[in-house]
């Protein structure tokens, strides 16, 4: 059985609906950042500051490939793990990567009072322009979060049946 690897812009609803899945079929969840931060005693925005995006996207590619040793799994990503070719490879060895594509007009609509990102929109939009094709490439399957999250844990578990 492949991992289900979510991958998409930040607030597009990888963490809530890969953890509602995990509830759904029998595979445990994993948010890459928490993972990240859990075995780092850190918080990301700290590792940030201090030393800089270069160093987390080290540790970010170190902890997929741990996390990609899982079996059974998904893995909600951080926004930017599309960014490194090398952790998408990491990530297909054994796993199916599933693009959530919620649009920016939603993922702004939300009260995001802990993720400043989420509240320019503007930075939201570069970050998606840059990205999108990206996210697009390497995705396996695409699906649009633009319904209610618990339709869209049907969706995917659909499109998933025989491709696991
Ligand atoms: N289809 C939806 N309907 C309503 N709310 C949604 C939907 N999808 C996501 N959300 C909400 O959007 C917010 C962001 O979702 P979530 O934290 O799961 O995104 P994420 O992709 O994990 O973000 P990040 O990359 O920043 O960790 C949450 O409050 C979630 O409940
Ligand atoms: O979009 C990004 O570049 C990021 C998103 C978060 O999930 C974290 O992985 C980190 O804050 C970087
Ligand atoms: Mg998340």
């Amino acid at each position: 059985m492949k991992n289900i690897v979510l991958i998409g812009m930040p607030g597009c609803g990888k963490s809530t609906i890969g953890y509602r899945m995990s509830q759904k079929i029998n595979y445990s969840f994993f948010d890459a950042d928490k993972y990240l931060e859990e075995k780092e005693n850190r918080i990301i925005s700290d590792i940030f500051s201090k030393e800089g995006e270069e160093y987390f996207r080290k540790l970010e590619t170190k902890y997929l490939k741990d996390l990609s040793k899982k079996e059974q799994i998904i893995i909600s990503t951080g926004g930017g793990a599309v960014k490194k070719k090398e952790n998408i490879d990491i990530l297909k060895q054994n796993g199916i990567i599933i693009f959530l594509n919620r649009t920016i007009e939603d993922i702004s609509k939300e009260n995001h009072e802990n993720r400043p990102l989420l509240q320019n929109v503007e930075n939201l939009w570069k970050l998606y322009d840059e990205r999108i094709n990206l996210y697009r490439k390497y995705a396996d399957i695409i699906i649009k979060n633009d319904d209610d999250m618990n339709v869209i844990v049907e969706r995917i578990i659909t499109t998933l049946k025989g491709k696991l």
